[in-house]
């Protein structure tokens, strides 16, 4: 099983990604850690020395690599992925999708103190401007975000809510 989660930076891919892949006892991987690691530098770094084109770029090949390594794996992908290069197809054709959808209103309490090391949000000084940087995001990437097949809304993306998900889906096909 490959289970795939998508969604704004703040929903909580990464968090519950790990904990899912524990619960299924499938390796876990993160898209953004698995191109620190390829590049040796952090994704803020590379923004700032590349810029976002070239970061989309590594970001597509690298999930090219993870699925053709990995028959299972639940991947944490970056907030972009699916919105670049065919990266939703790929995901829609190789596995699950789960899309984590939580109010902008959540995303901005998560992300106060993490938006530096966010660098599409690190210029939103405070969190009014934070807030209408999310929300603008979210309106460019929802017609990606919404062609997953799954989706877990709020505060219901438990571990045990995405479990009951995945499994009604695989039964009812
Ligand atoms: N269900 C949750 N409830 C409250 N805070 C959460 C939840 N999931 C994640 N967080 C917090 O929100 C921040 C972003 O989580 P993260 O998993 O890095 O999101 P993403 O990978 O989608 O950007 C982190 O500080 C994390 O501790
Ligand atoms: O939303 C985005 O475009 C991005 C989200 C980040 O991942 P998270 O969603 O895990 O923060 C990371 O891939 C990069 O900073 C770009
Ligand atoms: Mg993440």
């Amino acid at each position: 099983m490959r289970l795939y989660l998508i969604g704004m930076p703040g929903a909580g891919k990464t968090t519950l990604g790990r904990a899912l892949a524990a619960a299924y006892e499938v390796p876990f991987r993160d898209l953004d850690a698995e191109i620190v690691e390829r590049e040796s530098r952090s994704v803020a770094d590379i923004f700032a020395a590349e810029g976002e084109a070239y970061f989309r770029t590594r970001e597509a090949a690298v999930l090219r690599e993870v699925v053709a390594e990995l028959p299972e794996v639940v991947l944490a992908t970056g907030g972009g992925t699916p919105c670049f290069h065919q990266n939703l197809e790929v995901l829609l054709d190789t596995g699950y999708t789960l899309y984590l959808e939580v109010p902008v209103e959540e995303l901005v309490a998560r992300l106060q103190r993490a938006a530096a090391s966010r660098p599409l949000l690190a210029a939103a000084a405070g969190p009014a401007a934070l807030e209408a940087r999310l929300r603008e995001t979210l309106a460019a990437r929802q017609q990606f975000y919404s062609r997953a097949p799954l989706r877990c809304t709020g505060s219901s993306c438990s571990v045990a809510a995405v479990q009951g998900l995945l499994h009604q889906y695989r039964v009812s096909g």
